[in-house]
């Protein structure tokens, strides 16, 4: 052993040493989103207005499918005038004394310049206009561009789902990773902290607390609920907490947030969010709303209400068992320490699918010397316990069935295209539950050419487990199939000129995403390649030809 390698003597401390400070430091969960919230879906004040809607939306659908109540769900986006704002937070308005000190200053030199350029895009917009050619929006002013163009926003979900049980409710919002989702089933969520993010960035960028009313079906009491998040305890911070009179036997959640946001910028992703969820879910009613600062004059109110189509509803996705294919060491070893079973015959048994009696017992005979039906699955050695992950990966189980899913439907899908894209044709499928690594999965597809407000070209709606995917989808397995495996000229349609809709959605236990968004699907996963484009698209482009 050299020198290097030998054990080191520590020298015994004398008192005349400073005392010894660890470097070792400590993020709760709370800090660690925070840091990194462009994880979530919170890159900047834009995306993270559309992420705190779609999280919100998400939560609400979520609770009213759980108790199969048909979902009516109205969404609000308030913008806050710096006023009201001020008033909100207790800060009197303060006028400005060194206005060059500011971002948004302009020389009066530069002011003329812009007003100028203003006049010439508005003149060659009218011109436009007067031709019946595509007119932009109004052009940007100065102080609409960069940091400048964000503002405050009051966002509120109100639905008719579930509520939450009163003493839970400070926990389910102010303790980041904690949540009723943790189970192995189809579920929208895509990180178990959608409202939770949303506090997160009330609190980063206005300081404001969330503000929640709750009640479950037959309570004569509404929960209302303010609290924030004690970032570096991950604790719930609880302004009020009470109970209030439910004179109207309200049943459902209510969730406002006052975030910093970017309405210009993100305006038509939320507005697509609003639409394609629509498409998926047309059983549910969607209020959306977007009123301005009543200050601005060149903002127009907004409502748009996307109708209920249908009352049939899927079935509530269900809980289900972790297939022996799917776990890693990990997931073995958390299934021992929870499960109530006592021996290793009853454990295969009650904690997998796919293993029934005979098979656990030729299993365990499979694993070897020291493995019996009656050995205590708590005394097992973690050497055992990676010989029964090894035989898992190698032996051969039935695929899990796709009981557990739940798809859009066929006839969901065909009424949600019809609904909201108005088309001349469509063709729709459901493929039957196929396996990705021991998880079930079920590809459904449509295809529509002509409607209303359809641009032309192709028009990509991707979803997973039924929530539209909107971001990244350049490297997805839909618009690379659509994109480049598919000859729509074959099929007499115009890629170019044709309005084409082209509709894809997966549901699985475990959607594979790609990146750190978790927005798209990659092309590499071979199982869920072939089932997108094998199956579906031949298929419909000949029901359409
Ligand atoms: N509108 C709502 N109605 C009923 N319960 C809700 C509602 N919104 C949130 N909850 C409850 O609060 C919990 C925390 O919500 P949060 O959005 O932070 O995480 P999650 O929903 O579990 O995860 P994800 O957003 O990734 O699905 C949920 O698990 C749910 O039990």
């Amino acid at each position: 052993m050299s020198d290097d390698e030998k054990p080191k003597k520590t020298k015994p401390r004398s008192r005349r040493d400073p005392p010894e400070h660890s470097a070792l430091q400590q993020k709760s969960p709370a800090e660690f989103f925070a840091d990194n919230k462009n994880i979530a879906g919170f890159d900047n004040p834009g995306k993270s207005l559309y992420t705190t809607v779609r999280e919100l939306v998400e939560n609400s659908l979520d609770s009213a499918e759980s108790i199969s109540e048909l979902p009516v769900i109205e969404v609000t986006i308030e913008e806050i005038g710096k006023i009201q704002f001020y008033a909100m937070i207790g800060l009197c308005d303060h006028e400005r004394v060194d206005e060059a000190l500011y971002e948004d200053y302009e020389t009066a030199k530069s002011r003329e310049k812009r007003l100028r350029k203003d006049f010439l895009k508005q003149e060659r917009e009218a011109m436009n206009a007067s031709l019946g050619k595509k007119v932009q929006e109004p052009a940007s002013t100065k102080a609409m561009k960069g940091r400048g163009e964000t503002s405050i926003f009051r966002v509120t979900c109100k639905d008719n789902g579930r509520g939450m049980p009163h003493d839970d409710i400070p926990n389910m919002f102010g303790r980041v990773l904690s949540g009723t989702k943790y189970g192995l089933k189809q579920t929208r969520g895509k990180f178990g902290l959608g409202a939770k993010m949303a506090l997160i960035w009330s609190k980063m960028s206005t300081g404001l607390p969330i503000v929640i009313s709750s009640s479950m079906r037959g309570q004569d009491f509404v929960s209302y609920c303010k609290l924030d998040i004690d970032i570096r305890r991950n604790i719930p911070n609880i302004h009020k907490h009470e109970k209030r009179d439910n004179k109207y036997k309200w049943h459902g959640a209510e969730v406002q947030v006052v975030i910093e946001g970017n309405w210009t910028t993100y305006r038509s992703k939320i507005l697509h969010y609003m639409r394609q969820m629509a498409v998926i879910t047309p059983y549910a009613e969607f209020i959306f709303k977007y009123v301005p600062d009543p200050d601005v004059s060149d903002k127009q109110n907004i409502t748009i209400r996307f109708s209920r189509r249908t009352d049939a509803m899927p079935p509530v996705p269900v809980e289900t068992k972790h297939h022996p294919s799917s776990v890693d060491l990990l997931l073995i070893k958390r299934l021992i320490a929870e499960t109530l079973k006592q021996n290793l015959l009853q454990f295969l048994q009650h904690e997998f699918v796919n293993i029934g009696k005979s098979l656990a017992e030729r299993l365990i005979g499979e694993m070897g010397p020291g493995f019996s039906p009656k050995t205590a699955v708590k005394s097992l050695t973690s050497e055992q316990i990676i010989r029964i992950h090894q035989l898992f990966r190698q032996a051969k189980f039935d695929d899990p069935s796709g009981d557990c899913l739940s798809p859009a439907g066929e006839y969901n899908l065909r009424l949600g295209i019809i609904k909201e894209l108005n088309p001349d044709m469509v063709a729709t499928y459901s493929g039957s539950a196929q396996v990705f690594e021991g998880h079930p999965f079920i590809v459904e597809a449509g295809v529509s050419l002509g409607g209303k407000d359809v641009k032309q070209g192709l028009n990509i709606f991707r979803f997973a487990n039924r929530i539209p995917l909107l971001f990244e989808q350049g490297g997805d397995v839909v618009t690379r199939t659509v994109l480049k495996r598919i000859n729509w000229t074959n099929y007499k349609i115009n890629q170019a000129q044709d309005k084409i809709g082209v509709f894809v959605s997966i549901v699985s236990t475990k959607i594979p995403f790609k990146g750190t968004g978790k927005e798209y699907i990659g092309d590499d996963i071979r199982e869920i390649a072939a089932a997108v484009k094998v199956e579906h698209f031949p298929f419909l482009l000949n029901v359409i030809y």
